[in-house]
């Protein structure tokens, strides 16, 4: 098996008693760099509280700071680490952004580019230049905004003429909801604010883009849906905001799928009344398998009775980013899983239909590709190599099946730096029964300054 480098092999551990447990996650990623970025281009200097500190996070910070803004790391509230201060300023061009993996970064920087004056070149990590950006390069083309590329995916480089008029675009995101958030995100700077439409074969991950939406009208903005699949965003101010961070309720999926493969009860604690993250429907999907979840003071418990997990068949186009844990947990079912509605999830940090296909058959276990899903049958799984693919969820997704079946070999369980760096101390943690902040052991790369 070929590691880079930096890769950090990882033997799953295997549950030996029902799990009992309270946890802490570090801040959303889509959050804090929703956040970070529409501090950047406020009227006034922000603070982020408890943001996430991984490597997408610091990849969004850099960027902006390579686009004028300053931001720095200032005293948090302790277990969660350094909160952020954003001051904003004029974008600048002349740079060069490396977006890493970070679908975040490579779909919403460029959009913001192209509001300065000048160059802005923008690459990432191998397997980022193969993932979809034709939908980011042709809006900014139909926009008026010049974009040098080879082919239609990274490294591209963006001209920003010192503005956009912006008006009324038509885009295709049926490869993925970031190309919508990205031009709403910036809409609000446009002379002439946004009218956006979509259409295409089908829209992913509608929760992200009302987070989008909701992002904006917290600072002020008025942006709206206009019909199924139209926003729209007037030009105006984007006012300054403090904002605390909700947990990461994606990065919660492992966590609570834990307790379905394994049995007992996990406790989450900061879990939101209310929330556009699209991690709140996992109660109802791990329901599927037999879960029970209630939310009381802030917290969500989830009990599951451990032993036989019934088949399901789940729709996930509203929440691909769900879909690796919750095909994990099919593999460990008593009967079969179907997954579909992820078809765009071939064109996330690695395609993690194949990926989760082949990692599950060489655990001596059968899933077959549907058209737009993955389906997996019941069968006995033995030890073996666990490939990530720098794909945080895919790592975690092995770390899921690892409960119940030894000697599942994850060969760089450091692809979580990408959203939750401390992974392997709160799941070792979590098994114990010890109570663990995020923070209490500092990731490798944070949202700071390197
Ligand atoms: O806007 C966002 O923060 C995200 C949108 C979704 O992307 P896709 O629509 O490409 O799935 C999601 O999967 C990704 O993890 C984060
Ligand atoms: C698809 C994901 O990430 P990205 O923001 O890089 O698209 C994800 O986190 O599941």
């Amino acid at each position: 098996m070929s590691q880079p480098e930096h890769s950090r092999p990882w033997t799953a551990p295997t549950a030996t008693a029902r799990i009992d447990a309270r946890v802490q996650l570090p801040g959303s990623k889509s959050l804090t760099n929703r956040a970070l970025l529409l501090a950047a281009l406020a009227d006034g200097p922000s603070t982020l509280h408890r943001p996430l500190r991984s490597r997408d996070a610091a990849i969004m910070a850099e960027g902006l700071r390579a686009l004028g803004a300053a931001i720095r790391e200032v005293p948090g509230d302790g277990a969660f680490g350094p909160d952020l201060e954003i001051a904003p300023a004029p974008v600048t061009g002349g740079g060069s952004i490396d977006c890493g993996l970070a679908g975040t970064a490579m779909r919403f920087l460029p959009i913001v580019a192209a509001l300065g004056d000048g160059p802005v070149a923008f690459d990432g990590d191998p397997h980022a230049r193969k993932r979809p950006m034709q939908q980011t390069i042709a809006a900014l083309q139909g926009l008026g905004v010049r974009v040098d590329a080879d082919e239609p995916r990274l490294p591209f480089t963006v001209h920003g003429a010192g503005g956009v008029a912006g008006g009324e675009l038509e885009i295709d995101a049926s490869a993925s909801s970031q190309f919508v958030s990205a031009l709403l995100l910036a809409a609000p700077r446009f002379e002439r604010g946004l009218t956006l439409h979509h259409r295409g074969e089908r829209l992913p991950s509608l929760p992200h883009i009302e987070m989008t939406l909701e992002a904006l009208r917290q600072r002020g903005v008025d942006a709206r849906s206009t019909g199924e699949a139209s926003w729209r965003v007037e030009p105006g101010p984007i006012a300054a905001l403090d904002e605390q961070i909700e947990p990461d309720l994606s990065n919660a999926a492992p966590f609570l799928a834990a307790v379905v493969a394994v049995g007992g009860r996990v406790v989450l604690d900061g879990w939101p009344e209310s929330t556009t993250q699209v991690g709140r429907m996992l109660p109802e999907l791990l329901a599927a398998f037999g879960a029970r979840s209630r939310v009381a003071d802030g917290s969500l418990t989830v009990e599951a009775a451990g032993g036989e997990i019934p088949g399901a068949s789940l729709d996930m186009h509203a929440a691909g980013e769900l879909s690796p844990t919750v095909v994990a947990l099919g593999a460990l079912a008593s009967g079969p899983v179907e997954v579909t509605g992820i078809g765009h999830t071939r064109g996330h940090e690695t395609d993690r239909i194949r990926a989760l296909i082949d990692n599950i058959a060489a655990l001596g276990g059968r899933a077959t590709e549907l058209p737009d899903g993955i389906r997996v049958e019941p069968g006995p799984l033995a030890g073996g190599d666990w490939s990530a693919y720098d794909d945080h969820r895919i790592a975690t997704a092995g770390a899921v099946l690892g409960l119940r079946v030894p000697g599942v070999e994850v060969d760089d369980i450091g692809a979580t730096a990408k959203t939750i760096p401390e992974f392997p101390e709160l799941w070792a943690a979590m098994l114990e029964g010890r109570d663990l902040e995020p923070g209490a052991t500092p990731g490798p790369t944070g949202a700071g300054p390197g």
